[in-house]
């Protein structure tokens, strides 16, 4: 059997809502779940093949996204939650319990800072927008896939309708670099 992309992916993608706003993320305990609510639809959402995002078991990609910082909440057993890796840009907030992340914040100075990171797999409400673009890609070989099967794993990508990519795509890469020129005072030349 081939193995999974990610169950939000495997079967084609189920396109999300424009005027969805928002739902509640749950871990998988079965007793005391921490709940999360997030008041907004996320953007930006996508496949990442990297070690660090969290991933549903059995598949070799996360689906993760982000929504701003202020409109999520820790409505449950927060008391739970324990940051994975503290030095870490994304401080990724997991149960203690059952090892599902949660949200992962940015706290230091970054173009992402403001925004959480969510995994909407672990919400039952319907209406997230649907994944963009894969990411990361290449780096399922560092966690063990060969990389003979890469360029099968980019043609099912592909077939449902993802662009991939082996950092973000060239929009988050505008985006992360605009930052870091604006940091370094860069002015922007007219070609
Ligand atoms: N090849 C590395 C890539 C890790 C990586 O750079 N992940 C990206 C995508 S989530 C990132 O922004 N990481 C920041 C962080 O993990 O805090 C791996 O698989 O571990
Ligand atoms: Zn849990
Ligand atoms: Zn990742």
């Amino acid at each position: 059997m081939a193995p999974s992309l990610h169950p939000l992916i495997d079967n084609g993608i189920n396109p999300g809502s424009s005027s969805f706003s928002g739902g509640k993320l749950q871990c998988h305990c079965t007793s005391d779940p921490v709940e999360v609510t997030v008041k907004s639809n996320v953007a930006h959402n996508h496949a990442c093949g990297c070690s660090k995002c969290w991933k549903p078991s059995g598949a070799l990609f996360s689906v993760v996204g982000v929504v701003p910082r202020d409109a999520l909440s820790v409505t449950a057993n927060a008391s739970k939650l324990v940051v994975v890796d503290k030095d870490a840009t994304i401080q990724r907030n997991a149960c203690k319990d059952c090892g599902v992340h949660l949200f992962g914040r940015i706290e230091k100075d970054h173009a992402f800072k403001g925004l959480d990171f969510i995994h909407v797999e672990l919400s039952n409400d319907k209406g997230w927008q649907e994944p963009q673009f894969a990411g990361f890609v290449s780096s399922i070989i560092e966690q063990g896939t060969d990389p003979k099967e890469l360029p099968a794993v980019r043609s099912k990508f592909q077939a449902v309708g993802l662009p991939t990519y082996d950092v973000l795509s060239p929009d988050l890469m505008d985006l992360i670099s605009t930052f870091t020129a604006q940091k370094a005072g860069i002015k922007f030349a007219n070609l």
